[in-house]
C-alpha cells in the first residue's frame, strides 16, 4: 500500500479587523514587527520548513479585513487548520469569533486543527479581556489558547505556529489511518459462507453449460 506523506499545510489567519493578522503573519514570515500596513486585501504567505527527511511547505493565509459569511466559509474550506486571533484591547473582536468558529464548525465539524489567540498583550492599560473570558472561550471552543504580544516580541508566534502545525500533522495521520483502515477492510477475505455460494453458482453454471 503507498503511503501518503505529509509535504505542506495550509493555515488561515482570522479575526476582525485591526487585531493584527498582518503583522502575526508578517512576524512569522520575515521575524519583523512592522508598525503599519497599507493593504486590507487577503493575502498567502509562504515559508518552507525543513524536516529530516525534505521540507513542508506551510502556507498563511491572512484573511484581510472585510470577512463575510460566505468569504469565511471559501477559507474554512481552503485551510487545514485556524488560528483564531483578537485583540486583548478589543472585547467585540473575542465576541465576534463565535460567529467564525461556528462557520468552521459547519464546515470542517467539532474536531478540527485550532487555536484562540489574544494578540497586543503589551498595551496593559487598554486591556478589555481578563483571564476568565478568554479561558471561557478556549474552553468553549476547545482548543489551546494563547495571549501574545506580536509587537513585542516573535515567541509568542512561534509557539502558536507550533501547535497548529502538530495539530494539524496529527490530523494528517489520523485521517490516513482512517483511509488505509477503510482500505484494509475492502480487501478482506470474504465469509465462508459467501466463498461456498459462490462456489456452488459456479457449478451450477458450469453443469447448465455441459447441457448444451
Ligand atoms: N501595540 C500593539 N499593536 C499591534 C500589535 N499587533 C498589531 N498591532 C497594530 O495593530 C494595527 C492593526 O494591525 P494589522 O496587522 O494591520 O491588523 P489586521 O487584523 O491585519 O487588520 P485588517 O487588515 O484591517 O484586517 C497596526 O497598527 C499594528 O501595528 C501588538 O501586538 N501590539
Amino acid at each position: 500500500m503507498s503511503q501518503k506523506r505529509f509535504t505542506g499545510a495550509r493555515t488561515v489567519l482570522l479575526g476582525a479587523s485591526g487585531v493584527g493578522k498582518t503583522a502575526f503573519a508578517v512576524r512569522y514570515i520575515t521575524k519583523r514587527f512592522i508598525g503599519d500596513y497599507d493593504r486590507d486585501k487577503e493575502m498567502v504567505y509562504t515559508r518552507q520548513l525543513p524536516t529530516p527527511r525534505d521540507e513542508i511547505t506551510l502556507d498563511i493565509l491572512d484573511t484581510g479585513a472585510r470577512l463575510t459569511s460566505e468569504t469565511i466559509e471559501k477559507h474554512t474550506k481552503w485551510g487545514d487548520g485556524y488560528i483564531l486571533i483578537y485583540s486583548l484591547t478589543d472585547r467585540a473582536s473575542l465576541i465576534y469569533l463565535s460567529e467564525v468558529k461556528d462557520i468552521i464548525t459547519k464546515v470542517k465539524g467539532r474536531d478540527c486543527p485550532l487555536t484562540l489567540v489574544g494578540n497586543k498583550s503589551d498595551l496593559i492599560s487598554a486591556r478589555e479581556v481578563n483571564d476568565e473570558e478568554s479561558c471561557d472561550f478556549g474552553q468553549k471552543f476547545d482548543c489551546p489558547k494563547f495571549e501574545i504580544s506580536v509587537a513585542e516580541t516573535s515567541q509568542g508566534v512561534l509557539e502558536v505556529m507550533d501547535e497548529i502545525m502538530c495539530q494539524i500533522k496529527r490530523d494528517f495521520v489520523n485521517n490516513l489511518n482512517t483511509s488505509n483502515q477503510l482500505a484494509i477492510a475492502d480487501n478482506k477475505p470474504r465469509s465462508k459462507l459467501y466463498s461456498m455460494k459462490k462456489a456452488f453458482k459456479k457449478r451450477i453454471n458450469r453443469s447448465h453449460s455441459d447441457t448444451y
